[in-house]
């Protein structure tokens, strides 16, 4: 007699695998017909877009690579306000600066959520960062304690001195590479810069290119870091279709996550206890013998008074969210980690895409130097303070941003209710990508928008790159701007004066400048192709590199 484990019709065989496969297939096939008709009845309020597949939507039209580039050539044919999908959920791609100020100004409130993400749960121990927390009383006790403590115009002249530091000692071992005849990988060189003057900011430490008794430490941090990159990295099946889930924890890399995030936490728990004991120390020495007072709060002041204080100090003396005692610790290092992920590569990125842009325009790089030995002269270095007075340096800084937006299509933003924005309905959860690297080149918006001309900003010097001018807005802009701007700036224009009053340079195998190739590829930030080599000639006198 038939058994259901096999059922034997002419030239096919019926086993249970196959009655699971069909079962399978059939499951598939229903759950694709309600997911495309659920999706149809979405897209036809939705904005124009291109046809996804079902289940996975648009994700294999975006591709690994550049997809900024690709939504911009998307966007020609479907418009400024385009939606295609990720998986199971919406998203809108928004490529003009003036349906931008629709999302972003007018409904900024509605549009200020993110995204949750598998990896951004794990390494943000449950999004007590500030990056990935959604928009809620959490995410404004952090921002608040950023604007109002960690990034204030005083404590970043406090981190002044060590940032000058590390950018002399970024100049003098390029001029001791140049004294060797030897190329530097500007790359290597202003990531080492980015990371050192964040560390030290952040940690009071430095980690990159030394070579003192911490170097194991270093090699470390550097291989922790570059992990929690190439893991952020990583697209993730059950981002997009929640009920795939659980392929991510079955494949491992759930696991993978986890460690990663182990590893990285223990080595930022050795600060935080490092700091404790000293601040334990300090208490014992300094209390008098009977205050009276809270001890927690004697600590808080004992943090406000050190001259040393780094941003670790500062968030570890920050109140709790509901005021009844410290910032938790998990909430320091999230945030701890939010700046060196976010604030190193996209810095050191945009120096080294200005160097280049100089290069492929020796008019501007000689105007930018003749402006340099006019204000600052050769025999000292720029320093900070000289930065209000270089307004070509400015024009120059606004101009890389333009072009070089290093977080290109922003950070995703997600809808916290349903909306209707120009006339288009999208539903609760619909994801928002800012095309800035679009909107930077929008010829609406710029006259020869794919030419590097810092005399633009020079006609119009009032349009600032800190989100107000929508048209120029490589920060963002809104509730969810990004927080490391003013930082960022001088950061950029401190690495374009020193390198290019410091030096000229010629190419490694005496390539044309102007022939510069310009193309991008795909990373956590937006790298060359081709890291920028070059031969330093030094252009003051020996005594200021040394
Ligand atoms: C050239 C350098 C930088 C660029 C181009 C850049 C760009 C951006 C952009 C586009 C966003 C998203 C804004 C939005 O969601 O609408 C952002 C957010 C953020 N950035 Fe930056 N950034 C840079 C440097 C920094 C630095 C130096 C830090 C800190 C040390 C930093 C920390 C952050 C944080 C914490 C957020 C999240 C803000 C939030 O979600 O509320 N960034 N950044």
């Amino acid at each position: 007699m038939a058994t259901l484990a096999s059922i034997s019709v002419p030239g096919f065989s019926w086993s249970l695998e196959g009655f699971v496969l069909l079962g399978l297939v059939g499951l598939l096939t229903i759950a694709a017909s309600i997911f495309f008709l659920s999706r149809k009845s979405f897209d036809s309020q939705l904005p124009p877009g291109p046809t996804g597949w079902p289940i996975i939507g648009n994700l294999h039209q975006l591709g690994a690579k550049n997809p900024h580039l690709i939504l911009w050539e998307m966007s020609k044919k479907y418009g400024p306000v385009m939606r295609l999908w990720l998986g199971s959920h919406p998203l809108v791609v928004v490529s003009s600066a003036q349906a931008a100020g629709e999302f972003v100004k007018v409904q900024d409130k509605i549009w200020a959520g993110r995204p949750p993400s598998i990896a951004g749960e794990v390494f943000s121990y449950n999004y007590r960062n500030i990056v990935w927390a959604a928009y809620d009383n959490y995410w404004r006790h952090v921002r608040k304690i950023c604007s109002m403590e960690l990034f204030t115009p005083k404590r970043l002249e406090t981190f002044r001195a060590p940032r000058t530091e590390e950018l002399s000692q970024m100049i003098k071992t390029m001029f001791q590479d140049g004294e060797k005849g030897e190329a530097v990988n500007l790359e290597v060189k202003l990531g080492h810069l980015a990371s050192n003057s964040i560390t030290r900011m952040l940690l009071n430490e430095r980690f990159f290119d030394t070579d003192t008794a911490g170097e194991k430490d270093s090699h470390r941090f550097k291989e922790l870091i570059f992990n929690v990159f190439s893991i952020s990295l990583t697209p993730l099946i059950g981002d997009f279709i929640p009920w795939l889930k659980w392929v991510t924890t079955m494949s491992g890399f759930k696991a993978k996550i986890k460690k990663a995030r182990a590893e990285i936490d223990s080595f930022l728990q050795t600060f935080l206890e490092l700091k404790k004991s000293k601040l334990l120390k300090q208490q014992t020495q300094k209390k008098p013998p009977s205050s009276g007072t809270n001890e927690e709060h004697d600590g808080q002041r004992q943090f406000d008074q050190s001259a040393e204080e780094d941003f670790v100090d500062v968030l570890m003396a920050q109140p709790s969210e509901d005021g009844t005692g410290h910032l938790p610790e998990d909430s320091v290092k999230a945030v701890i980690q939010d700046m060196l992920l976010a604030g190193t590569d996209n810095s050191s990125l945009t120096v080294e895409w200005g160097l280049a842009e100089l290069l492929r325009n020796p008019i501007v790089m000689k105007k930018l130097q003749n402006e340099l030995d006019t204000v600052i002269g050769k025999d000292r270095i720029v320093m900070e303070t000289d930065l209000p007075n270089l307004p070509y340096l400015q024009a120059v800084t606004k101009e890389v941003f333009r072009l070089h937006p290093t977080t290109p299509l922003g950070i995703p933003h997600e809808s916290m209710e349903a909306t209707t924005v120009l006339g288009f309905k999208f539903p609760t959860k619909t994801r928002l990508f800012l095309n800035l690297y679009a909107i930077q080149r929008d010829p609406m918006m710029w006259e020869r928008p794919l030419e590097f001309d810092p005399e633009r900003f020079i006609k119009n010097p009032e349009i600032d790159v800190r989100g107000k001018h929508l048209q120029l807005m490589p920060f963002g802009t809104g509730r969810r701007v990004c927080p490391g701007a003013p930082l960022a700036v001088v950061f950029v224009q401190m690495g374009l004066a020193r390198l290019t009053h410091s030096f000229d340079f010629t190419l490694p195998q005496g390539e044309d400048p102007t022939k510069l190739d310009m193309t991008e590829t795909f990373g956590l930030s937006t790298p060359r192709l081709h890291p920028l080599c070059v031969h330093p000639k030094p252009r003051l006198p020996k005594n200021l590199y040394l």
